[in-house]
């Protein structure tokens, strides 16, 4: 772990409008930092921001305001594939849904092909297939898995494949919308092992959005929490989760479901009235 910011976005702001008279704003001024190796967790309720901060940050989406600086270099949008590319060794982003970068009629091994033509121009096809098997090995999947269609693979399965691909361009950091949320909770903490693993053996750091709060005390190391497009808290997971100083933050963390949890009736009014 280390203290130097390998993510920096300062001033972050962006609104959408939806029409001649009414906008959102799902960005307001907001500041924060991954530091290198470690894993910062965005959470906050459905709406507060989070998916906008994490597209900003990679560049598939634009701010009004605001800097974003990966490694010490400034990113700004772009179309430019050169750009692109180069952006794309630096941070990949793995979604909630991994079906999104398959081809139901292909087997699942060729995303991860397709990814290593564009970033490893120094393999042929024989060092691509054998660096796929690496890869597959890797995320604790085999040949078979490799080249199976995506409809024979499990949920989990398919997420540890984006993970791969992902890891085929060798990034820095990785940014996670939502990637573990559609698991069942078994699957779900096999998969946040597999990336603990890959995090120490590769010295990723990650980016690590969500809304589930059991989530962001196994894996991540900082958090923040954002409310209507601005962050209103911040800090080390521990002490965030266990001495919150903000109501809202508060009332996430008495609404997340944990063991022997019931749901309180008017808790999610009481969350939406918050005063953040
Ligand atoms: N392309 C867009 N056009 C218009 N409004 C948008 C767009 N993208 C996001 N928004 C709005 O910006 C706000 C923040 O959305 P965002 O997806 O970033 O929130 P989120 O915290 O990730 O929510 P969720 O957890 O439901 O994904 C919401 O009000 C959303 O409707």
């Amino acid at each position: 772990m280390s203290d130097t910011p390998i993510i920096e976005a300062q001033g972050l702001t962006r609104t959408f409008h939806l029409g001649r008279k009414s906008s959102v704003t799902a960005l307001d001024n907001v500041r924060c930092e991954l530091r290198e190796g470690t894993c910062l967790a965005v959470v906050g309720e459905s709406g507060s921001g989070k998916s906008t901060l994490a597209r900003v940050i990679v560049g598939l989406e634009s701010a009004d305001a605001g800097t974003v600086r990966i490694a010490g270099t400034e990113v700004k949008p772009t179309t430019a594939r050169r750009q692109l590319r180069e952006r794309a060794k630096l941070v990949q982003m793995v979604f909630q849904d991994p079906q999104g970068s398959l081809n139901r009629s292909l087997p699942v091994s060729v995303t991860i092909d397709e990814m290593l033509r564009a970033h490893r121009p120094d393999l042929d096809a024989a060092g691509r297939r054998a660096r796929v098997l690496e890869l597959f090995a890797e995320v604790g999947l085999t040949e078979r898995h490799a080249d199976a269609k995506p409809a024979a693979l499990s949920g989990g399965q398919k997420q540890r494949v984006a993970i791969a691909r992902a890891l085929a361009a060798e990034p820095k950091i990785i940014v996670l919308d939502e990637a573990v949320s559609a698991l069942d909770v078994s699957v779900q903490a096999q998969v946040l092992e597999l990336l603990k693993r890959l995090r120490e053996e590769h010295g990723l750091s990650y980016l690590f959005i969500t809304h589930d709060l059991s989530v962001v005390r196994d894996i991540a190391d900082d958090v923040v929490v954002m409310r209507h497009g601005r962050i209103i808290e911040r800090g080390p997971v521990s002490t965030v989760l266990d001495d919150p100083q903000e109501p809202y933050t508060k009332l996430l963390i008495a609404s997340a479901p944990r063991p022997g949890w019931k749901p309180q009736r008017g808790l999610r009014d009481a969350l939406l009235g918050a005063e953040g």
